[in-house]
C-alpha cells in the first residue's frame, strides 16, 4: 500500500469507490451501456494511483459482466486483473478474481461454486486489507459480497450459524466503512437469521436497528432492501398478509430507482405471495413483469422460480397447458442447475396443485419423481455424510497416527535425552574417580615420599647418633648400648682393648688441628681394617679407641694387641701438605672374666681395669701394648681396693701384667715377660 493512501486525504479514493458502486448498480439494468462508459475511462483522477484505478476498473467491470452473465466479459476482465498482477502476489487482485467469478457462478445458479470461490475471495481479502484497519484502497464493497453470497450460501444450507457469523463479520465490515447502505442491507438479513434461529427478540431489535439506520441514510436503496427482509421476516413469523403488505412497500419504495432488475427481485418474491393469497391474477402479472428481465440478465437463479410461481398461477387461473408448460420448464432448469432441494420442493406443490386440479394421473407422476429426488437428494446426502464421515475418520486416524508418530518421536527424545544424561553422569563419575585416584595416587606418593624421608632422616639420626662424625667409628654412646645388652647375669665377658694415640697434643701443637684430625682419621681407619668382622671398634675419647673383641684370648688377644700397634706406628701417616708424621699409640687389654678367681664384673668396671693397663703402658714408655693376665682378688671389693692402687697391685703381684713394646725390627720373639 503506498504510504500516500494511508494519509488523511483518501476523498479521491472515497469518490472513486462511490462512482464504482455507481456503475455496479446501473450496471444491473444497462450491463452493456455501463461497460462501454468503463472501457472509455482515461487514467486515473488526480489523487488516485494509476494501478488502483486501473484494478477499480477491471473489478467493476467483472462485477457488471457477471450479474448479467456475459461470461466472455468476465473472462476478459478477470484476465486484465491477471495482467494487472504481474508478481502474481497481489492478494487484493487475487480477491477480485475470485469474487467476479463467484457472482458469475451464484447468478448461474452454480450456488456451491459460486460460495467456493467467494470464500477463497474472503481469505485474499482478509490477508490484503487486514482485518482490523483495512488501507484506504481497499474496497469495502467487493469485501462484503463475498461475505454476503457466505452468508446466503449458509443460509440456503440451514448453517444458521454460520451464516449469522457471516452477517456479523459483513455488518462490522460495513460499520468500519461508515456504509449505511450496506450496514441496513446486513442487519435486516442478520434479522431473518435470527428469526431462524428462533431468537425473535433479537430478530425485531436487529430489524429496528437496520430499519432506522436505513431511515436516517439518504439512500432509497437501502430502504427496499430493509423492507424486503421485513416483508420475509413477517412470513416467517406467520404474518401472511402483512409479509405481502411489506413486500408491496418494497416494491413502491423501488419505483423511484427506476431499476427493472430491483423490481424484478421484489416480484418475485411478491409473485409467490400473491399466489399464496389467492390472487393468482396479480401474481401472474408480476411474474411477467419480472421473467424478461431475468431472462434477458441470464439470471438462471432467479428465473425457475417465477416460472414456477407464474405456473401454479395458471394452473389457478384455468391456463392449465400454459401452466404445465411453465411447471415443466422450471423443474428442467433447476434440473439442469442441480437445484435439487429447490425442486423438490416445487414439485410437492406442483403435484398438489395438480391432484387439486383432478389429475390425479399426473398428480402421481410428480408425487413419484418427487420421492425419486427425495431419495436421490437423500441418498447424496447419506453419501455426503459418508464421504464426509470417511474424511473425518481419515483424518483421525491421519491425527492419531500424527499423534502416536509424535509420541514415539517424543520417547525417542526423550530416551535419548535420558541415555545422553546417563553418559553424561558416568563421564563426571568417571572423571570424578580418577580425579579421586589422582588425588589418592599423589597423597599416597607424598606419604610414601614423606615416609622414605623420614626413614632416611632416622636412619641418618641413627647413624649420626651411633657414629662419630669425624672417623666414621662407632661413638661412645653406641658403644656403650651395645655392651649393655651384652651384659649377662654373670657379668661382661669378652676382651677389651684401650687405645691413646702417644703425645698427641704435640700433633696438634706442632702441626695444627687439622693435622690431627688427618691423623685421627687414618688412624682410626687402621685400627678398623685391623680388627675381625665381628669385632667393634669405637672412638671412646678425643685420642683413645676402644675395642671389643668377643671370644679372644689368650695368644689371639695378644696377637690382636700386637698388630694394632703396628698399624698405627709402623706407616707415618701422610698429611695434607703432604709430609708425613709418625705416630704410636699406647694400648692395654684384657680378657673377662680376669682369671683366676673369675670375678664378675659389669662392663665399665672392665673397662677402667683396661685402662689402667694402658695407663702402665704409657708410664712403661708408650707405644707398646700392656696385657691384664690374672689377679688374685677373690673378690669385687678386692678389685675395687686393686683399682685405688694399681700400681701397687703391679708390684705385689698381686695383678699379672704381660707387656709388648712395638718391635720395629722383624719380630723376633714374642712379648718379654713381665
Ligand atoms: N686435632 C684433634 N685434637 C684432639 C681431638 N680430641 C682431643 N684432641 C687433643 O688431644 C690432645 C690430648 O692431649 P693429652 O691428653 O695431653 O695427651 P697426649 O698429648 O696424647 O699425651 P699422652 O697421652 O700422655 O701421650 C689434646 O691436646 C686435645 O686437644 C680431636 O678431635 N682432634
Amino acid at each position: 500500500v503506498p504510504e500516500a493512501l494511508m494519509a488523511d486525504d483518501i476523498s479521491p479514493l472515497r469518490s472513486m469507490g462511490e462512482q464504482m458502486e455507481a456503475w455496479v448498480q446501473r450496471g444491473e439494468d444497462v450491463p452493456e451501456q455501463v461497460l462501454a462508459e468503463i472501457a472509455s475511462q482515461g487514467p486515473a483522477p488526480a489523487g488516485v494511483p494509476e494501478a488502483v484505478w486501473q484494478r477499480a476498473l477491471q473489478r467493476t467491470r467483472g462485477l457488471v459482466a457477471a450479474r448479467s452473465g456475459l461470461e466472455a466479459e468476465v473472462r476478459a476482465a478477470v484476465a486484465a486483473l491477471q495482467l494487472l498482477n504481474s508478481d502474481g502476489r497481489n492478494a487484493q487482485i487475487q480477491a477480485d478474481q475470485a469474487l467476479v467469478q463467484a457472482l458469475l457462478q451464484d447468478l448461474l445458479g452454480h450456488a456451491e461454486m459460486g460460495a467456493q470461490q467467494a470464500r477463497s475471495a474472503d481469505v485474499y481479502y482478509t490477508q490484503a486489507c487486514g482485518v482490523r484497519l483495512p488501507p484506504a484502497d481497499c474496497e469495502h464493497r467487493a469485501w462484503w459480497r463475498a461475505l454476503r453470497l457466505m452468508w446466503l450460501r449458509a443460509e440456503a444450507q440451514g448453517a444458521l450459524v454460520e451464516a449469522q457469523g457471516l452477517t456479523q463479520r459483513a455488518q462490522a465490515l460495513a460499520a468500519r466503512a461508515d456504509d449505511a447502505l450496506l450496514q441496513a442491507w446486513t442487519l435486516s438479513g442478520q434479522a431473518v437469521i435470527s428469526q431462524a434461529l428462533g431468537d425473535a427478540d433479537a430478530a425485531r431489535r436487529i430489524m429496528v436497528q437496520a430499519d432506522r439506520i436505513a431511515r436516517r441514510s439518504d439512500s432509497a436503496l437501502a430502504l427496499v432492501r430493509v423492507r424486503y427482509n421485513e416483508a420475509r421476516l413477517a412470513l416467517m413469523q406467520g404474518d401472511d398478509r402483512g409479509g405481502l403488505r411489506t413486500m408491496q412497500e418494497a416494491l413502491a419504495l423501488a419505483k423511484p430507482l427506476n431499476s427493472p432488475r430491483l423490481d424484478s427481485q421484489v416480484l418475485a418474491s411478491l409473485s409467490d405471495l400473491l399466489r399464496r393469497a389467492g390472487r393468482a391474477r396479480e401474481a401472474l402479472a408480476a411474474v411477467e413483469r419480472a421473467y424478461p428481465v431475468m431472462k434477458r440478465h441470464n439470471e438462471l437463479r432467479g428465473q425457475p422460480t417465477l416460472l414456477h410461481n407464474g405456473g401454479l398461477a395458471r394452473l389457478q387461473l384455468g391456463q392449465v397447458a400454459q401452466g404445465r408448460s411453465d411447471l415443466e420448464d422450471a423443474l428442467a432448469m433447476w434440473s439442469d442447475t442441480g437445484a435439487k432441494a429447490a425442486m423438490e420442493s416445487a414439485l410437492r406443490e406442483d403435484s398438489d396443485a395438480l391432484a387439486a386440479l383432478g389429475d390425479t394421473h399426473a398428480a402421481l407422476e410428480l408425487y413419484h419423481r418427487e420421492q425419486a429426488l427425495r431419495a436421490d437428494i437423500n441418498k447424496g446426502n447419506r453419501e455426503a455424510a459418508l464421504a464426509q464421515q470417511r474424511e473425518r475418520y481419515r483424518s483421525e486416524a491421519e491425527k492419531r497416527e500424527l499423534d502416536l508418530l509424535g509420541r514415539e518421536n517424543a520417547l525417542r527424545a526423550s530416551r535419548l535425552q535420558t541415555q545422553a544424561l546417563l553418559e553424561r553422569v558416568w563421564l563426571l563419575a568417571a572423571a570424578l574417580l580418577l580425579l579421586v585416584a589422582g588425588v589418592a595416587v599423589l597423597l599416597l606418593k607424598r606419604a610414601r615420599d614423606a615416609n622414605q624421608q623420614l626413614r632416611r632422616s632416622e636412619a641418618l639420626l641413627k647413624v649420626q647418633s651411633e657414629r662419630d662424625p669425624l672417623t666414621g667409628l662407632a661413638n661412645r654412646r653406641h658403644f656403650r648400648e651395645v655392651l649393655a645388652t651384652l651384659e649377662s647375669d654373670g657379668g661382661f665377658r669378652g676382651a677389651l682393648l684401650l687405645l691413646d694415640i702417644d703425645h698427641f697434643k704435640r700433633v696438634n701443637d706442632d702441626f695444627g688441628h687439622q693435622a690431627g684430625d688427618t691423623v685421627l682419621i687414618e688412624i682410626a681407619h687402621r685400627l678398623g681394617s685391623s680388627v675381625r668382622l665381628n669385632d667393634l671398634v669405637c672412638r671412646w675419647g678425643g685420642e683413645e679407641f676402644l675395642v671389643y673383641a668377643p671370644g679372644l684370648r689368650d695368644e689371639g688377644l695378644t696377637a690382636l694387641a700386637r698388630r694394632m700397634l703396628h698399624a698405627v706406628g709402623d706407616q707415618p701417616v701422610r698429611l695434607e701438605d703432604g709430609r708425613d708424621l709418625t705416630v704410636t699409640t699406647s694400648l692395654g687389654y684384657a680378657c673377662f672374666p680376669l682369671p683366676q678367681h673369675e670375678v664378675n664384673l659389669d662392663w665399665d668396671r672392665a673397662v677402667n681395669l683396661v685402662d689402667m693397663a694402658l695407663y702402665t703402658a704409657k708410664s712403661m714408655g708408650r707405644d707398646r701394648a700392656v696385657g691384664l693376665q690374672a689377679t688374685l682378688a677373690e673378690d669385687g671389693d678386692a678389685l675395687v681396693a686393686m683399682e685405688r692402687d694399681f700400681e701397687m697391685a703391679r708390684l705385689s703381684g698381686e695383678v699379672q701384667l704381660r707387656v709388648d713394646p712395638r718391635i720395629t725390627a722383624p719380630v723376633a720373639a714374642a712379648g718379654s715377660g713381665t
